[in-house]
């Protein structure tokens, strides 16, 4: 028989400690047992806006968002998350890295086609001539051609004479699309529709994983085709450090496919570059944007970036072996994943004898590249996908893409627990993706208060527009009552240390952290402590 506790008293007291077992596995609470007078106002005075907001913002009509709530579908509610004072705070906060973004789905659609617009070999074609007809359901298809297959004359995409799948420069293009079709900015507009996933398609016309998925994938070849140009790349990847960087995130390790990494024409236009190429590319990036930061005095802003390889799960099984050596020839790189659609593609298992393979290469080799992989990004349950997350465990995966489904698996929670075992959660992509509805419906206060490591990341900002990571950290604070200014801190932490840097650098980089950590808080107080005149 259950004892209850006789005296108000005593209630409280056997209350408190049934929510602090409850508590007790958290990642965060040792941070909170020991954390500074400064983190524990700056906790209370973030807790206390949320409360603020969670009354005077999110429950208020808004022009075009109708009955909001905090941690509402983004697509929807990122205008008004703009206007809080806490996404203005967590603007602020250092974010320690970026562990999940997948290439080329990581810069403003809008930057990219600037930078694709001035290539001298990006052309565009379209299967059938424009009309506003057709217009939103054409996708136009880039490429940069070599010197000798450039057209030398081409007409407009959108006139009576276009002759179908024909190449014409994107410049040319642009400046020559149809008045009726909106003109230059009709052009733009055209493109970023196809690069993006809207509110009308996410929640009304494609409300499903695998309708969004079909408009997700179309996205990736649209920009796949705009950044196979060398000089394009090497200005995107400087794009996506700067705006990471301004985002208070200091590292990242970003998803590549060596069969994207193969296909970059060189600026000579004559020949593409090799994968060396490319990870030199992506090297010289990282420098010019470090030595810019040293100029202005504030080098410990950007750490690094690292490339993970990864291998889209629709590659026939013996193909594989083929990324395998792409990795073992481009190392040192921290790490190897198998990426898409995972409720359409290939379960791991089907590549279970490449992978022992490519552990087996390595150990030859003496080279570590871990297993980075996607699993449980899905809403199955025990079908052949939903096993990816078992497989990701036995082929020893230092870190899971997702873990959506993570939580219907009690020994598994408690595997990615005890084996420290990070999840990559990303959760504004699995709510834009259709695996939730919104935020509160999503289950990482089940992981959390499972005590897995976790480090939040944005997947493909490009697509769903939460670029850098405060949108997915403003999400997961305003869903849960449990988590505060110590669990974002802890998430944050966790993302380097489980970051696959050297020991050495990462050592740097928490120590970094730390001090940025401690200057945010004290702006926290500085700006909305009780003392602090009213904002
Ligand atoms: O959330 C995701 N889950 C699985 N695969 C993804 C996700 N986001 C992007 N990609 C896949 O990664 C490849 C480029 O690296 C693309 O094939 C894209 O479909």
């Amino acid at each position: 028989m259950v004892l209850i506790p006789g005296s108000k008293n005593e209630y409280f007291e056997e209350r408190d400690k049934l929510i602090g077992m409850d508590r007790a596995l958290r990642r965060d609470i040792s941070y909170i047992q020991s954390r500074s007078v400064l983190e524990k106002e700056g906790d209370e005075i973030l807790r206390r806006i949320r409360a603020e907001e969670a009354e005077s913002i999110w429950k208020e009509d808004h022009l075009d968002v109708p009955h909001p709530f905090p941690g509402m579908e983004f697509l929807t509610g990122k205008k008004v998350i703009e206007k809080t004072r806490i996404f203005k705070i967590i603007s602020q906060m250092p974010k320690g890295a970026l562990l999940h973004v997948h290439m080329p789905a990581v810069v403003e659609p809008r930057t990219l086609l600037g930078l694709a617009l001035k290539e001298r070999s990006m052309y565009v074609c379209v299967p059938t001539r424009l009309t506003p007809t057709n217009l939103s359901s054409t996708l136009p298809i880039f490429l940069p051609l070599p010197v000798d297959s450039r057209p030398s004359i081409g007409t407009s995409i959108s006139s009576s004479d276009y002759i179908s799948n024909t190449w014409v420069h994107i410049a040319k293009a642009r400046e020559t699309f149809d008045r009726a079709l909106g003109g230059p900015k009709g052009f733009d507009d055209w493109v970023v529709g196809a690069l993006t996933i809207n509110a009308r398609e996410a929640y009304k016309t494609h409300n499903t994983v695998t309708k969004i998925w079909k408009k997700f994938k179309s996205t990736f070849s649209v920009a796949v085709g705009l950044s196979s140009a060398s000089s394009v790349l090497h200005e995107y990847f400087r794009a996506f450090f700067v705006a990471s960087i301004n985002d208070g995130i200091s590292y990242v390790e970003l998803r590549i496919d060596p069969v994207f990494a193969k296909g970059i024409l060189g600026e000579d236009g004559k020949r593409y570059l090799t994968q060396r190429e490319v990870v030199f590319m992506f090297g010289e990036s990282i420098r010019e944007v470090k030595q810019e930061l040293k100029k202005e005095g504030c080098e410990d802003k950007f750490l690094g970036a690292r490339l993970i390889y990864c291998s889209v799960k629709k590659v026939a099984p013996k193909d594989l072996y083929v990324a395998v050596e792409d990795s073992i020839l481009t190392w040192p790189i921290p790490g190897y994943d198998l990426v898409g659609q995972e409720d359409a593609l290939r379960p791991i298992i089907d590549y279970l004898e490449p992978l022992l393979y490519f552990r087996k290469r390595q150990a030859e080799e003496q080279v570590e590249i871990p297993f980075l992989f996607h699993a449980g990004e899905t809403l199955g349950d025990g079908t052949a996908v939903e096993d990816n997350i078992y497989d990701a465990i036995l082929l020893g995966t230092k870190r899971i893409g997702h873990g959506f489904s993570l939580v219907k698996h009690p020994k598994l929670l408690q595997i990615c627990r005890e084996r420290k075992i990070l999840l990559e959660v990303c959760p504004i992509s699995n709510e834009v993706l259709r695996l939730t509805s919104s935020m509160p419906m999503h289950p990482l206060p089940c992981i959390l208060n499972n005590g897995v490591p976790v480090a939040l990341s944005c997947d493909d900002p490009s697509v769903f527009g939460n670029f850098g990571v405060t949108y997915d950290f403003y999400q997961v604070l305003v869903a849960s009552e449990i988590n505060g200014l110590t669990t974002l801190g802890t998430l944050a932490r966790d993302s380097i240390e489980f970051s696959m840097m050297p020991l050495e650098e990462k050592t740097e980089a928490l120590r970094i952290w730390e001090v940025k950590w401690n200057v945010f808080l004290q702006q926290i107080v500085n700006l909305y402590g009780l003392l602090a005149t009213k904002h």
